[in-house]
């Protein structure tokens, strides 16, 4: 077995491990890199680029074969940025083996042992496979597995109303499959209920079928005629099954026991530098447990981490200025707090407002003027939490991200100007309706208008 000596040992070359290894080469640590599977993990490979280029494909109207070589040549344009040849390029040394901790300073990967200043990990999440009895013996999709179908399922059950599972089911009923999900809460929970309920709408004007606080008793059967036992005593079949009930953390194979790092079932525990309970061991991404799984959430992470890896700062995680989008349509996007959670924490000192997408010009010019808003919290004249569903939502929510981050006041946000016309817009039209009431219920201010248009000559 060879030993290599290095500054920063990565595991996982996801999103959040090439954006540690990246940073960290190219400002002169020496890094190596070790990846089991492929290069760029589930975002680039199996979670937001192919779910994303197949949400277009069916946008588009482009067959299913069609989007599925769309999806196919979408990661394939994308892979060279996160490939091996890049990160060699960049100076990091590259292992494609399955790492495993075998000391607190040790980790070993095939037949190299890497001794290291430090380490980080950034392995991951896989999907959730729900204790269901019967679950086991038949054949179920994931979101490993979806991108291999050569036909378009003629009737696909989907499993959880989250994130994936609602923009799947958009997805498959475009291209002509019947779709149920099957959701044991409501869903798109974590989002405004408003919000989601839009969401949940158009789903089911397009034809999804949509089965809230309904659990699957029992599965049966085979690939091609699946059926599941519900909750309410009835049974429903389809010819496929898509799991889309949540993550767990790739934390259990890693040999922490003898690298003194704790975690819990939901995965690895880390404070707000992103230390893990040994402090020479970072750990970032979908592998932490209690953090948002978002790909752009690995990659900020990763920035906060290298700044303690690299130079010793004591670099602060910072939560509320994250926004997140589900790219349904009408996409749901969202920023700090949501609506009701802000009248819990603040009460009367939340003011809300919000503007309507059917009153956005581009909108109606667009033919796109459908049921959709933005929702604006502020607390002492600084926005708290945006809730924007409609068209390009996952756009327009950035602007929150920099007022937010940068602590600004909505004076200050009233200062953006959009361009005429825009969805971008909704924006500024929700910054107005914050000073409307200020500028056109107030008595004092019509007064002193008064006064000054006598004087004026
Ligand atoms: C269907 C789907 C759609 C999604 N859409 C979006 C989206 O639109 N926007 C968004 O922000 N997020 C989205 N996500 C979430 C996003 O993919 C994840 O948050 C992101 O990939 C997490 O990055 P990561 O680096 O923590 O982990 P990963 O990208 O999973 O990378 C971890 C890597 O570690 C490797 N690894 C694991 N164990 C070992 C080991 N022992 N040794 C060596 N290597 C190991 C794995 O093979 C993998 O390559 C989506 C997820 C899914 C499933
Ligand atoms: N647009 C995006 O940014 C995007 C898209 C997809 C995924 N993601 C990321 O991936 C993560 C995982 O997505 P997800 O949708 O799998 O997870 P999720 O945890 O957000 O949603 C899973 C849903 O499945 C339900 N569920 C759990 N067990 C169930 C069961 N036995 N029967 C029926 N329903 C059940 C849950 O109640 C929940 O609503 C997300 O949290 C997100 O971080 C992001």
């Amino acid at each position: 077995m060879k030993t290599i000596r290095t500054d920063i040992c990565v595991i996982g070359a996801g999103s959040g491990g090439l954006s540690v290894a990246a940073g960290a080469a190219q400002m002169g640590a020496r890094v190596v890199l070790i990846e089991k599977g492929e290069m760029g993990g589930d975002c680039l490979n199996t979670g937001c680029v192919p779910s994303k280029a197949l949400l277009h494909g069916a946008a588009s109207g482009m067959s299913f074969s069609e989007a599925m070589v769309h999806v196919q040549q979408t990661i394939a344009t994308i892979a060279p940025h996160d490939s091996q040849d890049r990160f060699e390029s960049l100076g990091c040394t590259v292992i494609r083996e399955e790492a495993r901790f075998t000391s607190p300073k040790r980790v070993e990967a095939g037949d190299t042992r890497i001794k290291a200043r430090r380490f980080v990990i950034a392995t991951g999440s896989r999907p959730f496979i729900p204790p269901i009895p019967g679950l086991s013996d038949v054949p179920y999709l994931t979101n490993e597995t979806l991108w291999t179908l050569s036909e378009c399922p003629e009737h696909l059950m989907i499993l959880g109303g989250g994130p994936i599972g609602m923009e799947m089911a958009q997805a498959f009923v475009r291209f002509g499959a019947k779709v149920t999900v099957i959701e044991v809460g409501r869903v798109l929970a974590r989002g405004d209920v408003e919000a989601a309920g839009l969401v949940k709408q158009a789903l089911i004007a397009e034809g999804v079928r949509i089965l809230e606080e309904i659990e699957v008793s029992e599965v049966a059967g085979q690939g091609g005629a699946i059926s599941l036992s519900l909750s309410d005593g009835s049974r429903l079949s389809g010819s496929h099954l898509l799991l889309a009930a949540g993550r767990r953390a790739n934390s259990e194979e890693l040999g922490l026991e003898h690298a003194d790092v704790d975690r819990s079932k939901d995965g690895i525990q880390v404070g707000a530098t992103l230390r893990t309970s040994n402090r020479r061991i970072y750990a970032l991404g979908d592998v932490l447990s209690d953090h948002p799984r978002f790909t752009h959430v690995a990659g900020y992470q990763a920035g906060v981490a290298i700044r303690g890896l690299l130079f010793g700062l004591p670099a602060k995680l910072r939560a509320g200025h994250i926004p997140h989008a589900t790219y349904t349509d009408p996409e749901l996007a969202q920023i700090g707090v949501i609506e009701e959670a802000a009248r819990a924490l603040y009460g009367d000192g939340l003011e809300v407002v919000r503007a309507e997408l059917l009153g956005n010009d581009r909108a109606i010019a667009t033919g796109r003027a459908g049921p959709g808003f933005i929702k604006l919290m502020v607390v002492k004249s600084r926005p708290v939490g945006v809730t924007i569903v409609g068209p390009e939502a996952g756009e327009l929510i950035a602007l929150w991200s920099l007022a937010i981050s940068a602590k600004l006041k909505m004076s200050q946000i009233a200062g953006m100007i959009a361009p005429y016309p825009t969805l971008a817009e909704l924006n500024k039209r929700v910054t107005s309706a914050y000073f409307i009431p200020r500028l056109f219920d107030n008595r004092k201010l019509k007064r002193v208008v008064q006064v000054i248009q006598r004087l004026l000559p």
